[in-house]
C-alpha cells in the first residue's frame, strides 16, 4: 500500500494478553511493583479505526461508558504521540470495545498501544518500536509489550521483555461479574511482595503462581467461585490483576463445550493464543 495515500485504518487489532504467571519480587520505591510475568497474546481483542483529520483534533467518535474521552487511552496516546513528534494532524477515532474493562486482559494498554502504532503509520512520524515503546510505559506498564508484539517473559514492571517461544494453545476466558481496579490489589497490605525471581527457563505452571490472585479473591469472592467453577476442567488462574481468569484447554472443541456451561452470572469466551501481535509489521 502507498502510505502516501492514507486517510483512514480500519479495524485494527487490539488484542487481549494473559498473564501465563505473575509474581511479585519487589517493590521500587516510588511504589511501583517489580515484577516477573509470562505474557500472552490473544486471537481475541478489541478493534480500533482511525480517520485523518487535517485539523489537529483527536476526537473519540465511539462512547465508553465511565469513561471520560480525556481519561481514555487511546485519546492520551493520540495527544501523546502529538506533542512528542510535534505532528499537526489528528484523528477520529472508534473503538470497537469488546474486551472486559478492568478485566486483567489488558484491553486499555492494548488499545493505547494500537492507537500509537497506527497513528505513527497514519500520521507518517516515524518513531521507532523502541521508542514508541517508552512512549507507551508513560500511558501503563502493559503498553511496551503490546508494541514488543509477541509473547514475552517480562521483568521490571512489566517493560523489560524478553521473547518467549511457547507452543499453541486454546483458552478458555471466563469473567466474572466484577470489576477490579489495579491500583487497589497493588496497594493492599496483605499482598505478598517476596517471590524468590526465577530464570526465563524454570517458568512453568505447575512452579508458578499469580500473586495478586489471593488478594482479589479475599475481596471479591466472585472470581475465587469462578476458579472453582473453571478448575472442574483444567487448571484455572486470574490473568493480571483480575477480575478475569483463564484456563489452558486441550482443543477448540474442549473451549466451546466449557463455554457454553459457563453460569449465567458469568461471561466466557474462547480464545487462540497468536504467534504476534496483527500490526506487528507496522513497528520498525
Ligand atoms: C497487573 C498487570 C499485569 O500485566 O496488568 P492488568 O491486570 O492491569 O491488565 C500490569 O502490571 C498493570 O499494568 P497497567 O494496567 O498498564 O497498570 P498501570 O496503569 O501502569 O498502573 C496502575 C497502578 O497499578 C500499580 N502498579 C502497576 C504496575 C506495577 N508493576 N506496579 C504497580 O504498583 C500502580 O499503583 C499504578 O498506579
Ligand atoms: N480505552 C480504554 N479501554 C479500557 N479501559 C480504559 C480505556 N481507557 C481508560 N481506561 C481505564 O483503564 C481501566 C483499566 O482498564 P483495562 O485495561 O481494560 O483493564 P486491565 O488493566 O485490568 O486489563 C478501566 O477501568 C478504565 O477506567
Amino acid at each position: 500500500m502507498d502510505t502516501a495515500e492514507l486517510t483512514r485504518l480500519a479495524d485494527c487489532p487490539a488484542p487481549a494478553k494473559l498473564n501465563l504467571f505473575l509474581h511479585v519480587i519487589g517493590r521500587r520505591p516510588d511504589g511501583y511493583h517489580l515484577l516477573q510475568t509470562a505474557f500472552r497474546l490473544l486471537d481475541w481483542g478489541d478493534a480500533l479505526s482511525f480517520e485523518l483529520r487535517h485539523d489537529g483534533v483527536v476526537a473519540r467518535v465511539t462512547d465508553l461508558p465511565g469513561v471520560p474521552a480525556e481519561h481514555d487511552l487511546v485519546v492520551r496516546a493520540a495527544r501523546l504521540l502529538q506533542s512528542y513528534t510535534g505532528c499537526r494532524l489528528g484523528a477520529d477515532i472508534c473503538v470497537d470495545k469488546r474486551l472486559p474493562m478492568g478485566g486483567g486482559l489488558g484491553g486499555g494498554s492494548s488499545d493505547a498501544a494500537t492507537t500509537l502504532i497506527a497513528l505513527n503509520r497514519l500520521w507518517r512520524t516515524g518513531v521507532r518500536g523502541e521508542e514508541l515503546a517508552a512512549l507507551g510505559l508513560r500511558l501503563g506498564a502493559d503498553v511496551p509489550f503490546f508494541i514488543f508484539g509477541r509473547d514475552a517473559f517480562a521483568e521490571g514492571v512489566g517493560d523489560e521483555l524478553r521473547p518467549l517461544d511457547l507452543p499453541p494453545a486454546w483458552y478458555v476466558v471466563v469473567a466474572p461479574p466484577v470489576t477490579v481496579p489495579t491500583v487497589e490489589i497493588f496497594a493492599a497490605q496483605e499482598l505478598t511482595r517476596n517471590t524468590e525471581p526465577i530464570k526465563i527457563t524454570d517458568f512453568a505452571t505447575s512452579t508458578t503462581r499469580n500473586d495478586l490472585q489471593a488478594v482479589a479473591c479475599s475481596r471479591y469472592p466472585e472470581i475465587g467461585a469462578a476458579i472453582d467453577w473453571l478448575a472442574q476442567f483444567a487448571p484455572a488462574r486470574m490473568t493480571g490483576s483480575g477480575a478475569c481468569i483463564f484456563a489452558q484447554v486441550a482443543s477448540e472443541d474442549d473451549a466451546e463445550r466449557i463455554v457454553a456451561s459457563c453460569p449465567g452470572s458469568c461471561r466466557a469466551w474462547k480464545a487462540r493464543s497468536v504467534m504476534q501481535h496483527p500490526l506487528r509489521d507496522w513497528v520498525d
